[in-house]
């Protein structure tokens, strides 16, 4: 394994290389698993990289080519999409939608047939994104690295900031330079990087207005409607006031990606595949109300309004001109 300063000096690398897009970006910061200002955020639902966590120490050796020997012959999910973007769609919400193209197909397959389809991918070909939640059809080896995370220090933080359940471990293998556009989560999250090197862009639950998601029930539900690669400032002028955040995670890092953050995430080009895996974690019960709400909650309290009226009206046509109505001259 690459020594600590190794690690650095590549982030630092990787950190001059990557994109720069039209809004400006602060680091997030990388702290050490046991200094208490790591505590202070993840309490506070504040977003940061940790070190030395060894969450997911017992997988450093998962390689592409590592899983491909070990993970077994079960079918993986495999995205497949004709640029390196992979913008999320809910299958169960495209009958809402009858004009909706998928932007990707997916496919199951084994882990071999997608390395090999990465191995022997040219310019110009489809690119190719495994996600898919790990689950005991894979082989011991497998099994016997999963059992060896740190599950005590994540327990104990699940435990600490109250969470419900975990979820599940989305296992994620990337060709180089995949991106995952824009979008939130209802889950709070605990991603580890395991191989490669990852940029997260983040924008904290406030941002909403500058981000535009899709309505509720569309497919694209959670995800942004704006392209960072194209800004349209005509169609989305707040965009123009968006700041972020970046965190650059080399393998071993873990960031803390709290609940209702936005978050898109890249493959770092130039540097090869990524590997890796993520705790999904449900939400503690909410907090005692303490006003004016916190922009998370109020993100939450628009889904269910959103969701009731689309629901009583029976045509999301007629939420538009509703919500005028109800604002405009009156509130406005
Ligand atoms: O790593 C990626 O490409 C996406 C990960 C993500 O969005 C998540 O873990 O919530
Ligand atoms: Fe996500």
């Amino acid at each position: 394994m690459a020594s600590a300063s190794v690690v650095d000096s590549q982030l630092n690398e990787v950190a001059t290389k990557v994109k720069q897009y039209h809004f400006p970006v602060e680091s997030i910061p990388r702290l050490s698993y046991d200094d208490p200002e790591a505590e202070r955020l993840i309490r506070n639902e504040e977003p940061v990289i940790l070190t030395g966590t060894n969450l997911v120490a017992s997988a450093l050796q998962w390689s592409p080519e590592y899983l491909s020997n070990n993970i077994g012959h079960g079918t993986y999910t495999v995205y497949s999409s004709k640029n390196h973007k992979f913008l999320y769609y809910d299958d169960k919400k495209i009958c809402k939608v009858p004009t909706f193209t998928p932007p990707t197909t997916h496919q199951d397959m084994t882990f071999q047939d997608f390395l090999n389809k990465v191995t022997e991918w040219k310019e110009g070909e489809p690119y190719n994104y495994l996600q898919q939640s790990l689950n005991d059809s894979v082989g011991p080896q497998i099994v016997q690295d999963f059992a060896a995370f740190n599950w005590k220090w994540i327990s104990d933080e699940r435990a600490k900031n109250n969470w419900g359940a975990l979820t599940s471990n989305l296992l994620l293998v990337g060709m180089d330079g995949v991106v995952t556009p824009v979008h939130y989560d209802e889950q709070q999250n605990f991603f580890a990087q395991v191989h490669g090197f990852k940029r997260f862009l983040l924008f904290d639950p406030s941002m909403f207005g500058c981000l535009y998601p899709y309505p509720v029930f569309h497919p694209h539900d959670r995800q942004s409607q704006v392209d960072f690669d194209n800004p349209d400032f005509d169609r989305f002028p707040r965009l123009r006031e968006l700041k972020g955040r970046q965190a650059i995670l080399g393998p071993g890092d873990v960031l803390y990606l709290p609940v209702y953050w936005w978050h898109q995430v890249e493959s770092v080009p130039g540097y090869g595949m990524t590997v890796s895996v993520n705790f999904w974690y449900k939400s503690g019960p909410t907090e005692k109300i303490v006003y004016p709400l916190k922009p998370h909650q109020k993100v939450a309290m628009m889904r269910n309004i959103e969701k009731m009226i689309t629901e009583a009206l029976n045509n999301p046509e007629e939420v538009p001109p509703l919500l005028q109505d109800m604002v405009l001259g009156r509130y406005t």
